[in-house]
């Protein structure tokens, strides 16, 4: 293993939220963007069976990327520019999609639902026993943030998925923090820079009405 591969770590990952934000609470869509590749790459690490959920959002990351180096760019320097930029100039689609099917707003929405699901696997994995089952975990997460919004084939096929989870030991030393002990610590340190990135998401999609996007 190279120096890059050892100091790759969930935790690297997790805390690469906390610099997404600024002083002022703006969330910088760079720093998004790479948090996201890092969850990628773990989400790549547990199997090709979870590769229709990394495809997925390697191609919202695509799409947001590509709006970073458009010509409009410095319009998505942060989330909160962008959705100023996009809905002050009818650059979303409201009702249905339609001229905007792949705007920046409705995108990162994916993204931001699906760290919703993340806050609440992770910090279920963190307090749960030892002997939990890891799909129970995440499955409960799904239903209680994701599933709303997936049609009856991804629920399916998101539930085979969750059959091929290692157990919570192995998922927690997958993270590569050392010890389950101090994978379950790490969590209890990281987890609020997502939250902190989730709630002033959440705050301002609810502000514009933004958080039901087609
Ligand atoms: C040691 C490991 C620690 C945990 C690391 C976890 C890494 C997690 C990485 C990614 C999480 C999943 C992100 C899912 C994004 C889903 C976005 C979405 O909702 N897309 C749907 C809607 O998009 P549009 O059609 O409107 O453009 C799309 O229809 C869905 C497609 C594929 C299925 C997505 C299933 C999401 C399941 C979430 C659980 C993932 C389980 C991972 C196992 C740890």
């Amino acid at each position: 293993m190279d120096d890059l591969e050892t100091e790759f770590n969930l935790k690297v990952v997790l805390v690469s939220f906390k610099q997404c934000l600024t002083e002022e609470g703006e969330i910088l869509l760079d720093h998004y963007i790479t948090s996201w590749k890092g969850l990628v790459r773990f989400l790549n690490s547990l199997g090709t069976i979870f590769s229709f959920i990394s495809k997925d959002v390697v191609s919202k990351l695509q799409i947001m990327e590509h709006l970073r180096s458009s010509p409009q760019c410095d319009h998505y320097t942060s989330l909160q520019s962008m959705v100023a930029y996009e809905v002050g100039n009818n650059l979303v689609d409201i009702d249905r999609r339609s001229r905007n099917p792949k705007s920046g707003c409705r995108t990162v929405l994916r993204l931001h639902r699906a760290l919703h699901w993340l806050q609440l696997f992770l910090e279920s994995l963190r307090t749960s026993p030892e002997d939990a089952r890891t799909s129970t975990l995440c499955s409960d997460a799904y239903n209680a943030s994701l599933a709303t919004y997936h049609s009856w084939i991804v629920r399916q096929a998101v539930t085979v998925a969750f059959c091929a989870l290692p157990t919570r030991k192995v998922f927690l030393e997958t993270m590569n923090v050392g010890s389950s002990d101090q994978a379950v610590e790490m969590l209890g340190e990281a987890l609020p820079f997502i939250e902190h990135v989730y709630d002033i998401s959440q705050k301002l999609y609810a502000e514009h009405s933004l958080l039901d996007l087609p």
